[in-house]
């Protein structure tokens, strides 16, 4: 089974998500790609979806945010896009308010993560509201802040608006904040498709790196357990796991039950909740600094 990519358009109100979006499309379609599109906005009437052709299959998320009130409806909206489209490559454009890992965390749902790969996060940084931050009110510069951290690839876009030297200021403090992501500066968001292709954000099973290896930033990692496994050393697993794995969800069979039960854990705390069906035994992790490599050793003794 073909995996389609994924990717995260994250940023400020206004710093170029659907500008960046318009290019990464015609840039898809010269290439012949198929592409699917997956918006949200927080109004009720959406303002940006004509940027996007009418041949392209496209969901909205329309008056809430992805992160929060709207989550189920994107589970459904994306789970039709990889089951009945099937596009080599989806765009989910966040809005302006949300935060990356809780973008991740609605994305990335046990029911059928194994049919995508999450290729990364893309956050468009507007030049001169950077530089401004300062007058914003202090959540608001959390958040711009926590979109540089967790991207994969930066687009410090509107250089049009900046002098010379206010472009290396950008360039240095966003690079203070994260110096993993690939940071590059923009008008209109024109990003070389090469950057964009070199993105990898997960880690699967089976494909772990060397031992030493630190996933130095947000990273997504997804485990397929094969057989049911003893609850005691599951809960056991769980409390030793450090601080930085943010979410854990997904499905996973004990002995003494007859059916996977969904498993939710954030920020430290377990919830088992049972089915009353199968469910694919997907479970999927969400951290930063994390060795996944370690942890799938960890899940394969649980299966032992
Ligand atoms: N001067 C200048 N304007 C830009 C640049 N990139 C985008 N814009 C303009 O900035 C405005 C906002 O761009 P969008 O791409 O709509 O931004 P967005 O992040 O999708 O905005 P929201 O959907 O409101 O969050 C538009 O008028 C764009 O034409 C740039 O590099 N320079």
């Amino acid at each position: 089974m073909n995996k389609t990519e994924i990717y995260v358009l994250a940023g400020f109100l206004g710093s170029g998500k659907t500008t960046l979006l318009k290019q990464l499309l015609t840039e898809e379609k010269r290439q012949n790609r198929k592409v699917a599109v997956m918006m949200n906005e927080l109004g009720k009437v959406s303002i940006d979806s004509n940027a996007v052709d009418e041949d392209i299959p496209l969901k909205e998320l329309l008056d809430g945010c992805i992160c929060c009130t709207i989550q189920d409806k994107l589970e459904s909206q994306l789970q039709e896009l990889l089951v009945i489209s099937k596009p080599e490559v989806i765009y989910i454009e966040a809005t302006g308010a949300a935060h990356p890992v809780e973008v991740l965390d609605a994305v990335m749902s046990p029911l059928f993560v194994d049919r995508m790969e999450m290729k990364g996060i893309i956050s468009v940084v507007d030049g001169k509201r950077w530089l401004d931050r300062k007058l914003l009110s202090p959540q608001v510069q959390q958040l711009l802040i926590e979109q540089v951290r967790h991207a994969d690839l930066i687009l410090l876009n509107k250089t049009d608006d900046l002098s010379e030297s206010e472009q290396s200021k950008v360039t240095m403090e966003v690079q203070a904040v994260n110096s993993h992501a690939f940071s590059i500066l923009t008008t209109y968001a024109k990003v070389p498709m090469s950057q964009v292709r070199k993105l990898s954000s997960s880690v699967k099973a089976g494909q772990a790196r060397s031992h030493a290896e630190l996933d130095l930033k947000l990273s997504t990692f997804v485990y397929q357990f094969t057989k049911a496994i003893e609850q005691t050393e599951f809960e056991a697993f769980l409390r030793g796991l450090p601080d930085t794995i943010y979410r854990i969800k997904g499905y996973v069979k004990f002995h003494s039950t007859t059916y996977p039960m969904l498993f939710q854990y954030s920020y430290g705390m377990p919830l088992f909740l049972p089915e009353n069906m199968n469910m694919p035994q997907n479970i999927v992790f969400i951290g930063e600094n994390m060795n996944w490599n370690e942890i799938e050793e960890q899940l394969q003794a649980l299966e032992k």
